[in-house]
């Protein structure tokens, strides 16, 4: 069986690519890590907005979350849920732990840096190749068990951060099951749809733990560049701290207001061929501060890498093309955004 890691060493990275920069040692934002002054600023005139003003909040405990979810799926692409059954004190035990690695020294993280050809560990983003400049990020990829990378950190007290991280991927494998059910079953889709996008023998996830430092001068940088998520379902909890933003078609660029407690839900790359477009994948990005340090952590959720992605059989007339997800995967990790233009019907 493929596994997802294995999907991504088709195209390996520089180091410069892979070694985010020691935050600790630096006093202003060197020219590596300074944008050009991006034309698109964060639109603070709320009231040209062209849809509700924020992306809905779902009660996953009220009777019409059903409704709802399907709604901001086919409007938004992402919605946020409270109310969701994962242990609060995991959530912050997540965090804590998180914080716990990035605030090892520079050389102890590189001791589990990312492979050239790799998937899990620490490093700057998969989407680095694509930008001329480096991110105010460094990233920590999960598959699985963390345990190996773990126990090069802490010889001693790897056990903690292990069975945290365990723990909370366990939660949301529970809490993406229940919401691909929900969305999946207001597309109307067959079993056999259902059992390939939920399969709990060889479904593939990641959990993918983001820093971004305090920065000194933020709006000089970017946290995380704009992209799409790749697989079919991203959980995200984003702490307290705002600065994910989406773009907003018409609008411009959107920032998603942090809910202490709340996760953000976000239709991938998949789940967007699946449902034949009729759900869109939105473009988001991350803003740095510089007062707080942010940690936030994603949950990845994807069909079987061997399987074939494709719109559901539900829809006549299909618009995108029939492949195997790792061949998408490898086109994304090649093409990047044009990915979606390139298999089209
Ligand atoms: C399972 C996944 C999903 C990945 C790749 C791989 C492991 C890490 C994920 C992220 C996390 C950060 C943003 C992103 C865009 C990135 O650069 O790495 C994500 C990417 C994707 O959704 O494409
Ligand atoms: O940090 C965030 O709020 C978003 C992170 C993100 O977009 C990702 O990990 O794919
Ligand atoms: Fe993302």
């Amino acid at each position: 069986m493929t596994t997802l890691s294995e999907a991504y060493r088709n195209v390996p990275l520089t180091d410069d690519q892979i070694i985010p920069i020691d935050f600790e040692s630096i006093d202003g934002v060197p020219e590596s890590h300074s944008w050009p002054q991006f034309n698109e600023h964060l639109n603070k005139n709320q009231t040209l907005d062209p849809k509700d003003s924020m992306i809905p909040v779902i009660n996953l405990a009220c009777p019409d979350a059903r409704t709802l979810i399907g709604q901001a799926c086919e409007t938004w692409g992402m919605f946020q849920v409270i109310n969701h059954g994962v242990p609060f004190e995991l959530v912050k035990k997540v965090e804590s732990e998180s914080e716990r690695l990035f605030a090892l020294p520079a050389h102890e993280k590189r001791k589990v840096l990312r492979a050239a050809d790799g998937a899990t560990g620490y490093g700057s983003a998969r989407v680095s190749p694509f930008f001329d400049k480096s991110m105010w990020h460094e990233g920590f990829t999960i598959m699985g068990s963390c345990v190996d990378d773990a126990k090069v950190l802490w010889p001693h007290e790897y056990q903690g951060f292990c069975d945290t991280m365990d723990a909370y991927q366990h939660q949301m494998k529970l809490l993406t099951h229940n919401l691909l059910l929900i969305i999946l079953d207001t597309l109307g889709v067959t079993p056999e749809d259902m059992n390939w996008a939920i399969s709990t023998d060889d479904s593939q996830s990641a959990l993918q733990l983001n820093s971004y430092p305090t920065c000194p001068n933020p709006s000089e940088t970017i946290g995380l560049a704009p992209h799409t998520d790749s697989l079919l379902l991203t959980i995200l909890n984003q702490s307290d701290i705002s600065g994910l933003e989406i773009l907003v078609e018409g609008f411009g660029w959107k920032q998603v207001q942090a809910i202490e407690g709340a996760f953000v839900v976000n239709v991938g790359d998949l789940l967007h061929i699946f449902s034949n477009a009729k759900f869109p994948v939105l473009t988001h990005r991350v803003m740095v501060t510089h007062s707080r340090h942010r940690i936030s952590v994603a949950y990845f959720h994807g069909p079987p890498v061997e399987s074939i992605v494709a719109p559901s059989s539900k829809f006549q007339k299909p618009l995108f093309k029939s492949l195997p997800v790792k061949e998408y995967l490898s086109l994304k990790s090649k093409h990047f955004s044009e990915a979606l233009s390139m298999i089209q019907a």
